[in-house]
């Protein structure tokens, strides 16, 4: 399993036209899910330009173009944890970015804000399918590698990324200089560290007390906090969108997280309910994880930036659908098969 891309696709990329990013593509109704594959790297590109990272930290067009398709390459063919995945929470990054203006107004600094985007679209490369605590049972050779880390999938994402920047003619850092380079690359270790379910629940209480005390910018931590959630309310953006598609998208989750289930009864381990085709409940699953994770993460954005409030009421109104979908299909179809909500 290697990472290659072929120099007249770099090429072809570096020199496409960069795609007016329209008013839809800017907004947070948009679906970055729906675009076709080969058009999204000439987007990530577009965002980077749009977003002036691309001038600001003198990035070579044919550098970020072999970086983003190497990226792209990195990830696995998986229902969810694939690029589509990576390039929907590269493009929510843009949205906060662009319209909450965090750099320009010193909530973030600017190397802040391209770690952010770079560490998006590296967040997850070369994801199984299967959680952390999956590789640590079944002993793989990244529970090997990483297990007395703790978070063994997000090291494996922040060591691919590292490779990527190794790679020849893929540094896009390459113009940094020393003492921001070094910043950079321990920004990207904390946001893809962080991306660990785990580590995120650890810090909530943290998110809380930003709230409380109020975001001081010139505090370095007070930053690394905010930099973390949006990374998670990027993960988790799917589930801002209208129903139809978040539904779509938990769909996709629920067919990852059974063949782990079906791979750990295989083995003779029985798997959580949440991974048991024949005994998870998506509404339920989906209505716990809009209770216990989506809604506390987006509730901290929508107290610290005014302008992502309207992203809570999606999500409450998602939530609403999901119950009515839980009510409707609390018994499971006669042949045991899960109930997927038909609701429109
Ligand atoms: C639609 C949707 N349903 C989910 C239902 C359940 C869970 C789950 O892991 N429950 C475990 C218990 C202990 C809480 C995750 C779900 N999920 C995620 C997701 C988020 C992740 O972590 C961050 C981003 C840090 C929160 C990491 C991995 C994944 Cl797949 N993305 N979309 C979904
Ligand atoms: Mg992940």
């Amino acid at each position: 399993y290697h990472m290659e891309v072929r120099a007249e696709d770099i090429l072809r990329l570096a020199q496409t036209a960069v795609p007016a990013l329209n008013e839809q593509f800017c907004s947070f109704e948009f679906f970055p899910r729906d675009i076709p594959d080969d058009e999204t790297p000439a987007l990530v590109l577009a965002m980077f330009d749009d977003l002036g990272l691309t001038q600001r930290w003198r990035i070579r067009r044919d550098v970020l173009a072999k970086a983003v398709l190497l990226a792209k390459k990195g990830y696995r063919d998986l229902p969810y944890h694939n690029w589509t995945h990576a390039f929907s929470v590269t493009h929510f990054a843009f949205l906060l970015l662009k319209n909450l203006k965090p750099m320009e107004l010193g909530y973030l600094t600017e190397l802040e804000g391209l770690a952010l985007l770079f560490s998006c679209i590296c967040h997850d490369l070369d994801h199984r399918g299967t959680t952390n605590s999956f590789q640590v049972k079944a002993d793989t050779v990244l529970a090997e590698l990483y297990s007395s880390a703790g978070s063994v999938m997000e090291m494996h994402h922040l060591t691919q990324t590292i490779r990527i920047l190794n790679t020849d003619g893929c540094n896009i850092f390459q113009n940094l200089i020393e003492e921001e380079y070094k910043q950079m690359l321990c920004l990207i270790k904390e946001i893809i560290l962080g991306t660990d379910l785990a580590k995120h629940l650890s810090i909530v209480e943290e998110y809380n007390q930003l709230v409380t005390t109020g975001f001081d910018k010139d505090n370095d931590y007070h930053r690394k906090l905010l930099l973390t959630l949006f990374m998670t309310c990027c993960d988790l953006s799917d589930q801002t969108k209208a129903w139809p598609l978040s539904k779509k998208t938990a769909v996709l989750v629920y067919e990852e997280f059974f063949t782990q289930g079906d791979q750990e009864k295989e083995k003779g381990s029985k798997p959580i309910e949440m991974m048991d085709r024949e005994k998870a409940c998506i509404p339920k699953l989906q209505l716990q994880f809009l209770d216990d994770i989506v809604l506390p993460t987006y509730k901290v954005l929508g107290s610290l930036m005014g302008e992502a409030r309207v992203l809570i009421d999606i999500l409450q109104r998602n939530y609403a659908c999901w119950q009515k979908a839980s009510e409707i299909f609390t018994s499971r179809w006669p042949e045991g098969g899960v109930s997927i909500c038909i609701l429109e």
